[in-house]
């Protein structure tokens, strides 16, 4: 079938927190990107926690807002089929992995390599900017890398791979370092895999979710889980972590929950001097324990998206490093079942980690 036979369609959502599938720009039949611009056919695209929050909730945080009917999805990958007239590095053909924040080239943060800090950053799929679940996409060039013969669905998983890789450079994790894991949602899951190719060891990882942690364990075989168990409390969990850990305290903790009593948990179990980088969001306004930070010179970190990751992301795959990442998908479906992807990703019953949504090419 060629492209003008099959309709640009896209999934949306809106203030009512509905989710369907409609028509989508750029329309099938006027695929003309701007000069800049390619145009991509989506081929894979995950489901993020926070495309089921825009759904859900309608917002993250106060700015982050879905005010009118909005196209969800930031995790893609897929293949270009025209160029704009400026654009040199890619041709139609070329396999790439979108990069969805497009920042402004202009400001200090994106001068100084922070492009993540862009006040102006266009980050598809965070309202208004509407995201990358549609079937053709246009996309500035820059920001889209290429994949060669790597499978689009681990294209797709370049997006929160970068988040984790992010996380883990932030956080200084090294060749040795004993680190906990907070959350074994697909971040945790693939921030302990990083932790585990930066040479970190031993590498606990903690869940309220026993499914979770023994399929993170299945991944990752040598991870010593910990069971937060509803009601105790964070001295209490801080404790099994070190009980984990083989008796000692780790040096890193990678908070990938954004719940209050989690990074507290994650904070009491630190060594003297240790880091405590917060990669999971959550309520606007959370507590820390000051003395517990203060009298151990406790570093506490956070991130917001991430700069500078994907090319490396695409290196570390290809090279074998991240070997069973693929792994965490736990679903897949068609473009034109993606009401069904959404209810499996939001349903904590499915036991679904990654969901990814296709479509032939
Ligand atoms: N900082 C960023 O730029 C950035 C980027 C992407 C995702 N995130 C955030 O990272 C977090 C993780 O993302 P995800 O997709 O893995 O989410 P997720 O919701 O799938 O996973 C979170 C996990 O934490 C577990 N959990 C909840 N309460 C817990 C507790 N008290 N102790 C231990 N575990 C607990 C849940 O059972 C779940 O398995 C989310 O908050 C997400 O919004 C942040
Ligand atoms: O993976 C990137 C994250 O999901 C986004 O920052 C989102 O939380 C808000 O836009
Ligand atoms: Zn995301
Ligand atoms: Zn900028």
């Amino acid at each position: 079938m060629t492209v003008s036979e099959r309709p640009n369609i896209g999934v949306y959502t809106n203030p009512s927190h509905a989710l369907y599938i409609a028509p989508a720009e750029p329309a099938a039949e006027n695929l003309a990107p701007a000069a800049d611009e390619v145009i991509v056919h989506v081929v894979a695209t995950g489901i993020c926690g926070s495309d089921i929050h825009f759904q859900k909730h309608g917002q993250i945080g106060p700015t982050m807002v879905v005010r009118e009917e909005h196209i969800l999805g930031h995790e893609s990958a897929g293949i270009v089929i025209a160029v704009g007239n400026d654009v040199t590095s890619l041709v139609a053909g070329d396999r790439v992995a979108l990069e969805p924040g497009v920042p402004c080239y202009k400001c200090d943060q994106c001068l100084t390599g922070h492009y993540n800090g862009c006040p102006d950053v266009q980050f598809k799929s965070t309202p208004p900017v509407p995201g990358f679940l549609r079937r053709y996409v246009n996309h500035p060039a820059r920001w889209c890398h290429k994949i060669n013969d790597m499978p689009y669905e681990l294209g797709a998983l370049l997006e929160p791979l970068s988040v984790a890789l992010f996380g883990v450079e932030t956080a200084g994790v090294v060749l040795g370092d004993p680190v906990v894991i907070c959350g074994a949602g697909p971040i945790g899951i693939v921030s302990a895999l990083c932790a585990r190719a930066a040479g970190a060891e031993p590498i606990v990882l903690t869940d309220i979710d026993q499914g979770r942690l023994d399929f993170a364990k299945s991944l990752v075989p040598s991870l010593r889980t910990v069971l937060v168990g509803r009601g105790e409390t964070a001295e209490d969990t801080a404790e099994h972590i070190i009980s984990a850990a083989g008796g000692i305290r780790p040096r890193v903790c990678l908070e990938c929950t954004g719940v209050q009593s989690s990074l507290h948990a994650g904070i009491y179990s630190l060594c003297f001097r240790g880091v405590c980088h917060c990669i999971g969001v959550g309520a606007s306004t959370q507590s820390i324990p000051f003395m517990i930070l203060s009298v151990n010179e406790i570093e506490v970190k956070f991130q917001y998206r991430y700069a500078n990751q994907w090319p490396k992301a695409i290196r570390l795959v290809n090279a074998g490093l991240l070997d069973g990442i693929e792994k965490i998908i736990t679903h897949r479906f068609a473009l034109e079942e993606a009401v069904t992807a959404f209810e499996t990703s939001g349903n904590p019953k499915s036991g679904s980690v990654k969901v990814m949504i296709l479509d032939s090419e």
